[in-house]
């Protein structure tokens, strides 16, 4: 379970992150969305301990993402293109997550299978490096690896941005099997109305640092969240 207490985040005299308590579940498919500027990003990069809270804390497991280590081996999470290592192809950037999630290269091949279609080979075996990449690719290549090494939560930020179409169908049902098959708890912020509630089982709708509504009713969920943005 991942849990949020008190948590605060302020940049001088701007307080962009104020949510007193959030809980998530494991197993849940969550949906983080907002405007822009609501605190999605800040809310996940303190989660993953990428920036500090003012006050408060976020827990993974029980153990503080800021104090403990332990979280670290049952998550991952893409945020955005710097968390990919650029100078390297995508082949060698996985072969070194590989070694470092110490997977077999067998392990490897069958987690890398799964993405066939949404690669839709332009990833594998093309000798092109990551920084010469489509944004769309470059997205495919870091949820790939966010995937890898069994995680229990994915935190992954604007999935489907840049994705055609076809892609964004792909990564739909890549999510809903990982979630089936490996209970994967995901952590998704999106401004995509329809994928979001399509895939997510709850939605938190943040406003300027705060949780403004929590919808967990699936089938309401469409019409409260065109509501709040027809505003
Ligand atoms: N390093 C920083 N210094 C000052 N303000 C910051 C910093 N990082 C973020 N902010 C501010 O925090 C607020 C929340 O930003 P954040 O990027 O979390 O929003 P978001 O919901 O992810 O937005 P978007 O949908 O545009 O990606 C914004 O007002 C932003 O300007």
């Amino acid at each position: 379970m991942i849990q949020v207490k008190d948590l605060k985040k302020q940049y001088k005299e701007a307080v962009v992150l104020d949510v007193p308590s959030l809980e998530i579940p494991k197993s849940e498919c969550f949906g983080l969305v907002g405007n822009n500027g609501a605190g999605k990003t800040t809310l996940f990069r303190i989660m993953l301990d990428l920036v500090r809270a003012t006050t408060g804390n976020v827990t993974i497991d029980e153990e503080d993402v800021s104090k403990s280590e332990a979280w670290k081996s049952v998550t991952g999470a893409f945020l955005d293109e710097h968390m990919l290592l650029a100078y390297l192809t995508p082949d060698e950037y996985f072969e070194t997550l590989r070694k470092i999630y110490g997977m077999s290269e067998a392990d490897l091949q069958n987690h890398l299978a799964k993405f066939t279609d949404l690669f839709n080979e332009e990833i594998i075996g093309k000798k092109k490096y990551i920084r010469d990449l489509s944004k769309g690719n470059l997205k495919k290549v870091g949820i790939a690896a966010a995937l890898m090494g069994s995680p229990q939560y994915v935190f992954l930020d604007e999935p489907f941005e840049n994705l055609d179409p076809s892609s964004q169908i792909r990564l739909k049902k890549l999510v809903l099997q990982e979630k089936e098959n490996s209970q994967v708890t995901f952590m998704i912020s999106s401004h995509d109305l329809n994928h979001v509630t399509e895939i997510c089982d709850r939605i938190v709708l943040l406003e300027k640092g705060k949780i403004i509504n929590d919808l967990r009713e699936k089938s309401a969920m469409m019409s409260e969240l065109e509501a709040y943005f027809t505003g």
